[in-house]
């Protein structure tokens, strides 16, 4: 009986190291097929058995720009990766591919072995827009495209001007100290104040409170942490961040932020009641006073439509989406419209010549004007100005990469790609890539213009993405953008400050490591 026991025994144990030995060499035999598949990619040829290539990339500066760029120049079209020993990457280079990518539903990787980019910003955005997926996805985006409508932003651009003169005023100021100014720093202000106001309909006079305003360096923080922490693997896992000091430290920041966007929105919603139970008072005395009013009742900030948003089956947005919502509008907003300002202002004081057109093309459009703030009508009739800022989002990449996962088996210059491959496209190389562009690394914003737009491909130029994840806010930043480009230059002649390097450092959004030093010599008109 014992002797049957034992062997019973015997024969289990053999069985289950049988089965779990099987399930090895198997899960062997797969990788080796699936990493094959990958190495048989045009890519990094170096192997690290803990960093895969990832030990090669030098960093967001100079050096990194370098090593994108010969990657790109090699295999002009796209490259394998390996980011750690299991997983590989595909970075894409070139329209024909990135096209694949941008016109199908894609989702943004979730859930994989490694953290996305995305990912790390969901403690701060939560399931918003820029990092939601899916039917989720789908409802924020139909909910929150009448936000963006001409008539929402038209009043908007009052708000644009207001802060584009306190930002005059400060220039001005500066200027007859003689004294450079930081870019980077005076623009996230003024941006940052027409977001506040776009957004929560909140004045926070942020541009003369300076950084010191809690929430500006709050999100400032933020935005710098996330960066930080996507260049780091070891605090990619969630669950070990949340214990390290950088992750308590993120956390707790996320903490105050949300208690301030909740606090300005709560303060909207109050407004709103009240302005409906006025309405309702008023209507039933004078039942045409809708007619009387309608700038006011056009006036609405992007909480007001989030707050009234509501889908098919007449639901709302939960409290918490609309926060999600908020904060996404506010951080996608700010840092992204920071960086292709400061990059063409940086672009105008660069290349002078440039400059003097787009000078030439403001006075024109503000010849005989008491005010020079632009008006909505203005915003068709500076096509030279447009071309400089487009030409400074190709040349400084406002972001440098954007991540998806396959959503199924694609087909990649002749590659079998399976299904829940993580792909970055590379907008900064894309933009760069000299299979597209003639003379890429020089600053030519004629490419833009008359014929030479016509005849560019839809995806080699695609700075706010494309296809149906493409950046909601586009109409917005450039109407910010043109306001902000045309009313500088009118006033001013930048020019670099000689005693200041500029050095490049493309992170989520291309910025410059020490900022960007120029001088602002007011015009005499
Ligand atoms: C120069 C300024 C801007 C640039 C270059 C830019 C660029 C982009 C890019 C490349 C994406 C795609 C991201 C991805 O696929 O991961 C995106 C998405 C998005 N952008 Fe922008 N953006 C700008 C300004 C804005 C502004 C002003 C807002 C809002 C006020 C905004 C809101 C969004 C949102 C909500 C998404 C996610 C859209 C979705 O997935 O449906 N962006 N943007």
């Amino acid at each position: 009986m014992e002797d049957n026991l034992s062997l019973l025994k015997t024969t289990v144990l053999f069985s289950v190291i049988g089965y779990v030995l099987y399930r090895v060499v198997a899960a062997i035999q797969n990788f080796r097929s699936y990493a094959k598949l990958f190495n048989d990619c045009p890519g990094e040829t170096e192997f690290h058995w803990l960093y895969g290539s990832l030990h090669k990339f030098p960093g967001p500066n100079e050096a990194g720009i370098k090593y994108d760029t010969d990657m790109m120049v090699k295999r002009p079209r796209f490259s394998r990766v390996w980011a750690g020993p299991f997983v590989p990457v595909l970075l894409l280079y070139h329209p024909d591919l990135v096209r694949i990518l941008l016109k199908s539903s894609a989702p943004k990787p979730r859930g994989g072995f490694i953290a996305s980019v995305y990912e790390m910003g969901l403690g701060w955005l939560g399931e918003g827009l820029l990092i939601s997926n899916g039917a989720r996805w789908a409802r924020s985006r139909r909910l929150l495209t009448p936000a963006f409508h001409f008539d929402i932003l038209k009043p908007y651009i009052h708000i644009k001007n207001q802060a584009a003169n306190i930002l005059l005023d400060k220039l001005q100021q500066i200027s007859e100290e003689k004294k450079s100014f930081d870019v980077f720093q005076h623009v996230s202000l003024c941006l940052f104040d027409i977001l506040l106001q776009c957004a929560f309909a909140h004045n926070s006079n942020c541009q003369t409170s300076g950084e010191n305003d809690p929430f500006v360096q709050s999100v400032n923080d933020l935005v710098a942490m996330w960066s930080e922490r996507s260049l780091k693997p070891w605090m990619h896992n969630d669950f070990l961040y949340k214990w390290m000091p950088h992750g308590r430290r993120w956390y707790k920041i996320c903490d105050f932020v949300h208690s301030v966007s909740e606090e300005l929105i709560s303060k909207r919603r109050k407004v709103l009641e009240a302005s409906q139970v006025d309405e309702k008072s008023t209507e039933s005395k004078n039942p045409d006073k809708e007619l009387e009013e309608p700038e006011k009742k056009c006036m609405m900030s992007f909480v007001d439509i989030l707050l009234t948003a509501k889908d098919e089956d007449g639901k709302g947005m939960t409290p918490t989406e609309i926060r999600n919502e908020a904060d996404t509008f506010l951080f996608e907003g700010f840092d992204t419209t920071t960086s292709a300002l400061s990059w063409t202002l940086y672009s105008m004081a660069r290349w002078p010549q440039h400059q003097k057109k787009v000078q030439e093309e403001v006075d024109a459009v503000l010849k005989g004007r008491s005010s020079d703030d632009i008006l909505w009508e203005d915003l068709s009739c500076f096509p030279y100005t447009t071309a400089c800022i487009k030409e400074a989002m190709r040349n400084f990449s406002t972001v440098p990469f954007i991540e998806r996962e396959t959503k199924e088996d694609v087909m990649i210059d002749g590659h079998n790609i399976p299904t829940g491959t993580f792909v970055a496209i590379q907008l900064w190389c894309l933009h760069h890539n000299p299979q597209v562009w003639d003379r890429p690394h020089d600053y030519i914003p004629e490419r833009f213009l008359g014929d030479n737009a016509l005849k560019m491909d839809p995806f080699q130029f695609v700075p706010f993405s494309a296809g149906p994840r493409n950046c909601i806010g586009q109409n917005f930043a450039m109407h910010e953008l043109k306001i902000m480009v045309a009313k500088i230059c009118h006033r001013f002649s930048l020019s670099l400050d000689p005693n200041h390097e500029v050095l490049r450092a493309p992170f989520a959004t291309f910025k410059a490591e020490k900022d960007i030093k120029m001088f602002a010599t007011p015009r005499l008109h």
